[in-house]
């Protein structure tokens, strides 16, 4: 792999080209390339040509050795008065220079021209030099994506109404006044008679935001509610006339594959509980982990009517808790059917199933007295009904149907002819049928890696620039190292942005960015996942020369921004707080994260989806860009790409499942335009100051050991993570394509950090321990502790182990830290 440049380190000792025939000696980088270059010098000093000996930039084609060297220099040397024609005199010019030592600014990957605001001595990579050229033509500036009519929002037809679908006055009332959802969407119209009328199984297909946790929660509410009768003494336990309660049986299941997804259908659950004159004596709750198991068997003790549950933590209360009783079971919800098998849950789900049924005292048919089902339960399904939600009909979740439904009804919405084109074209992409909202706006960037950093930076400030109300971001990251990475860039970018502006108000005060203690500025708490305002009490003002705003990084994102992140590896508490603020701040924000937060969550107002790493399969692309343009509301996605292979990914899956015009190539000259210029530039200034602000960016990580270190760990993660994506994707995403040096910049690295194991990669790749990355890497919705909690994880739970071993041993990332 060439390295443009990109410098491997090599300390070519004071001593190195001195004596006669002696090879010069080799310091630092691979010890393969140490010994070619050590080769190459002793043969040019055999050959008696001592000049040659000594390294000069792209020498023995590594091109490593990035040393300028001035032709003065040359001429000095071959003037050089020691007789002895093998003497090199030593030359410290021969070096790598350190800042101090040069007088010349560098001349760096042969432009001849030094990136802007690059010091004396500073070897910097230029971002607009030696980028890979895309190798699909760059038409004419593409216009944005159309405007198209929702898919999923509320039908509008008028005479479709809650009331209509069959629901209870009370809910219908409910949802209209106090939810204010003005009419179902097209699948709950679809879905809701069905399953307040039969007792099928269904499955239910519909796009991502269109409602179908409701669509199979209010048929669920709505029957239960309809137990109103008191219980007579002979069906009670106690042998006393009981009113319904908590107690009085749990009636329904809902599986999630994450806390945070189940966390959200509970919240849900509990609107509709509290409906006015509702069915307040149902109750909810959930045992997902996160909590101590005691807490949750106190719970299960008290007695729930709907429980909601990870698959895991469920198998294991129905395995270790005897007070749960789920012999009066009416429903099992399967929500996000496709990531629950992505997940591994097969088994487990197929346990519980098994255990549900072994203990069901339901009968075949009609309940009779004695049977053991309650009189007055008959406006309840006769059979358990299982019902698998999903957004996508992979392969995986038609097997998950497999096992889990008998006989079971089809239900998705109806669609207008054209749509069910682009549903049929979006089977073609390989993972069965799915499609994004028609409304959603699609684009991707061509991003060549070196520039991946200031794309982020440019696409996140024109996101503020447009928008009046408050923007909300996510960011999708393939690991979670690299959101830690990116959320100490941006968190120091906002923390010298509020200084900027404290300084520019108030220049006789300004405030000392550079003590986060003292600032009052936006200060980074990474403990809690988000940046947080210091309280007025906390200001200790610090008299200091003011800074000039001129001279900080010049572009701003937005003064009140709060930037956020999550990822698997968080503790629990701190992602509930993270997603918690990100949802409830009223200010603008961003939220940075891995796919543990692509799945089902339905996040408020979402403007803006960037992939700033390719999703893993064309599902996860879909799942992520569906958390804008949810029931109706409008939302744009862009996705970065690199020049070559990876532009493949255009026809192969992001133009499956879009309707014409709804997909645009983002033109990445303006994207840098618009985020980098100030006002209506002639020249193309903005390429300066994106360099600065990247220089900026740079200078502080070489300059900071803790931010080297993080910058390291996220790239390699990147990196391993790149190396999972499996079969057909490995065409267009493969990691023998990567150019980590190029990479490396776009971590904020100078050099790339040294060599990396990557399963099946280039760059000193082993080969070995791809099924581990893979398992880690499909276990990205869980933290360690989740996976572990998973019954029948013990194998991967020590596999984990020993990997961490080896790895700490190596001094590598503990794990591939994906999540
Ligand atoms: N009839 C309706 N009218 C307006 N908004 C609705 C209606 N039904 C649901 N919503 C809202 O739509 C949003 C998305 O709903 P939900 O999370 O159930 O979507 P989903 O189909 O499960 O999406 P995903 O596949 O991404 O999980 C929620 O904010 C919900 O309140």
């Amino acid at each position: 792999m060439a390295d443009d440049g990109m410098l491997v380190n090599f300390d070519i000792g004071p001593d190195a080209f001195v004596g006669a025939h002696s090879a010069p000696s080799f310091k630092g980088g691979k010890w393969t390339d140490r010994q070619k270059a050590k080769r190459l010098a002793q043969y040019h000093i055999r050959k008696g040509n001592t000049a040659a000996a000594a390294p000069k930039k792209g020498d023995d084609g590594t091109g490593e050795f990035n040393v300028a060297r001035p032709q003065s220099q040359k001429k000095d040397n071959s003037n050089s008065n020691n007789s002895n024609p093998n003497h090199v005199p030593f030359d410290r010019s021969l070096k790598r220079k350190r800042p101090s030592e040069s007088s010349a600014a560098p001349k760096p990957n042969g432009t001849g021209v030094p990136p802007p605001g690059t010091k004396p001595g500073e070897f910097v990579s230029s971002l607009w030099t030696q980028n890979p050229a895309s190798i699909t033509i760059e038409s004419a500036p593409e216009p944005e994506p159309e405007a198209q009519a929702p898919t999923n929002a509320p039908l509008s037809d008028g005479s479709t109404t809650f009331t209509t679908l069959g629901l209870s006055p009370i809910l219908a009332n409910h949802l209209t006044t106090k939810l204010t959802l003005k009419a179902p969407t097209a699948i709950q119209k679809s879905a809701i008679p069905e399953l307040i009328k039969t007792d099928s199984d269904a499955f239910i297909q519909a796009e991502t935001g269109s409602g179908k946790t409701l669509t199979y929660l209010l048929p669920i509410v709505n029957r239960i509610m309809q137990l109103t009768k008191p219980r007579p003494s002979s069906d009670t336990p106690s042998g006393k006339k009981e009113t319904m309660a908590r107690h009085s049986g749990l009636y329904a299941i809902i599986l999630a594959p994450t806390r945070e997804l189940s966390r959200q259908i509970e919240t849900v659950l509990s609107t509709l509980i509290h409906a006015k004159n509702g069915p307040h004596w149902i109750v909810p709750g959930s045992v997902i982990g996160g909590e101590k198991k005691k807490s949750e068997k106190a719970r299960l003790r008290k007695g729930l009517n709907i429980l909601v549950a990870t698959p895991g933590r469920l198998l294991d209360h129905l395995e270790n808790t005897e007070s749960l009783d789920v012999s009066r079971v009416r429903w099992v919800v399967m929500d996000e059917g496709d990531r629950l098998m992505e997940l591994g849950f097969e088994e487990t789900i197929g346990s519980i199933l098994a255990i549900l049924e072994k203990k069901s005292k339901l009968p075949n048919g009609t309940p009779e007295r004695g049977s053991g089902v309650p009189s007055g339960e008959e406006v309840l399904p006769k059979r358990r009904v299982t019902i698998l939600c999903s957004a996508t009909m992979k392969t995986n979740v038609q097997r998950l149907g497999d096992i889990s439904l008998k006989d079971a009804l089809y239900i998705k919405a109806e669609k207008s002819a054209e749509d069910e084109e682009a549903d049929n074209a979006g089977k073609e992409a390989g993972e069965g049928k799915f499609t994004a909202p028609a409304q959603l706006k699609q684009s991707y960037a061509v991003v060549p890696a070196k520039q991946r950093l200031v794309a982020l930076m440019a696409v996140l400030k024109r996101a503020f620039i447009r928008q009046t109300a408050t923007p909300r971001v996510m960011v999708f990251f393939s690991c979670s190292d690299s959101v830690d990475f990116h959320f100490e860039v941006f968190s120091r970018q906002l923390s010298e942005e509020a200084a900027a502006a404290a300084a520019a108000t108030n220049p006789t005060t300004a405030v000392d960015s550079s003590s986060d203690s003292e600032s009052e500025a936006e200060d980074t708490t990474p403990e809690d996942g988000k940046t947080s305002k210091k309280k007025p009490q906390d200001k200790k003002k610090k008299k200091k020369p003011a800074l000039n705003p001129a001279t900080s990084p010049a572009p701003t994102l937005h003064p009140s921004c709060v930037l956020h992140k999550l990822h698997g590896s968080l503790p629990q508490p701190i992602r509930t707080a993270a997603l918690h603020s990100f949802t409830t701040t009223p200010h603008p924000t961003i939220l940075f994260c891995t796919d543990v937060a692509a799945r089902g969550l339905d996040l408020p107002n979402i403007d803006l989806i960037i992939q700033h790493d390719p999703p893993f399969s064309p599902s996860d692309h879909l799942h992520r860009i569906g958390r804008t343009a949810r029931a109706g509301r409008p939302g744009r996605a862009i996705i970065f790409l690199l020049p070559g292979p990876e532009e493949g990914y255009v026809e192969s899956v992001l133009k499956k499942g879009v309707r014409e015009g709804q997909l645009a190539r983002a033109n990445v000259d303006e994207l840098f335009r618009k985020g980098f210029a100030e006002g209506k530039e002639k020249k193309r200034e903005w390429e300066d100051r994106a360099s600065e602000w990247q220089l900026n960016v740079e200078r502080w990580i070489a300059e900071d050991a803790r931010m080297k270190s993080v910058a390291a760990r996220a790239w390699g993660s990147h990196i391993r993570a790149y190396a999972t994506h499996v079969g057909i994707e490995r065409a267009v995403f493969s990691v023998k394509g990567l150019h980590y040096g190029h990479l490396a910049k776009s971590f904020g690295l100078r050099d790339k950090p040294g060599d990396i194991k990557v399963p099946g990669g280039g760059g000193g790749g082993d080969g070995g321990g791809r099924s581990l990355a893979v398992a880690q890497k499909r276990g990205v919705e869980d933290s360690d502790e989740e996976r572990d909690e998973r019954p029948g994880n013990e194998a991967m739970r020590k596999m984990r182990k020993i990997a961490q071993g080896m790895l700490k041993k190596k001094g590598m990332a503990d794990e591939f830290n994906i999540g």
